[in-house]
């Protein structure tokens, strides 16, 4: 079962300017895909074409998996100055109408997994940039979605809150929830990913596993992801 099939003719800012032609892929149940490309290639844009945050969108997006569809983590928190950590816990748990016991027992665990516990009852303001993706990422768990969206996720965490954070990825994935990873940290998704989607000037140019697209960039058996990132952008 795919939590996500996206077929995208083409999608934009303005109308008639599409910035992303023909980017088509899944993600299945369980399944890490990684969304790479480079700068300015159109993996934001992608996401928020499949999100709905974009008025100019042709083509079809359907997410499977019954409720609680989709969880977004973006690389730039979104936060209200005046609420603390842990009103936006609860807005959250309202947001996606999680029950009180479940939201106090899913919140307290992620507190703690990610050692938040004492920095509750603050305004996040005051967090560094890692405590604020921290947020980010509680908020982002707590409905146990079927599909989690995670916009670049390892540029600010420190490695422990990396491993933390992946650790209860995997977890999430054993449950049967699929992510759809875009991310510059070649090295990792590498180590991650089941499959890849690389988009280069607004258009897939490879996708599949890593032995797919080391085919598809004409690389040798053991070229390291970055290499066939490389040779095909
Ligand atoms: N709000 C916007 N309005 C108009 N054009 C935009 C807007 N945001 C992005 N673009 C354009 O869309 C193209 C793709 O940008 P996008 O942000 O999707 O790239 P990206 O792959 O996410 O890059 P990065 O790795 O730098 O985040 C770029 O040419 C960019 O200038």
């Amino acid at each position: 079962m795919n939590v996500l099939t996206v077929n995208i003719a083409e999608a934009g800012y303005e109308q008639d300017k599409p910035v992303i032609r023909d980017v088509s892929f899944y993600v299945g149940a369980g399944e890490l895909v990684g969304l790479i490309g480079p700068n300015g290639a159109g993996k934001s844009t992608t996401v928020k074409a499949l999100l709905g945050l974009l008025r100019n969108v042709k083509g079809d997006v359907a997410f499977g998996g019954g409720e609680r569809r989709c969880a977004y983590v973006p690389e730039q928190p979104v936060l209200y100055e005046y609420m603390t950590l842990w009103e936006h816990m609860q807005l959250a748990a309202s947001v996606h109408e999680l029950d009180d016991r479940v939201f106090r027992e899913r919140a307290g665990e992620l507190l703690r997994l990610f050692r938040m516990e004492q920095d509750r009852d603050r305004l996040p303001t005051g967090f560094s940039k890692g405590m604020q993706q921290k947020m980010m990422l509680i908020i982002g768990f707590m409905p146990k979605p079927n599909l989690y969206v995670v916009d670049e996720p390892f540029v600010g965490l420190d490695p422990r809150a990396t491993k933390d954070f992946l650790t209860l990825l995997n977890e999430e994935r054993k449950r049967g929830a699929g992510v759809l990873m875009s991310t510059h940290v070649l090295d990792t998704a590498e180590r991650i990913s089941d499959r890849f989607v690389l988009i280069n000037d607004g258009t897939v140019v490879a996708g599949g596993t890593l032995a797919d697209v080391r085919e598809q960039a004409r690389c040798g058996a053991d070229a390291p992801l970055f290499d066939c990132f490389y040779a095909l952008t």
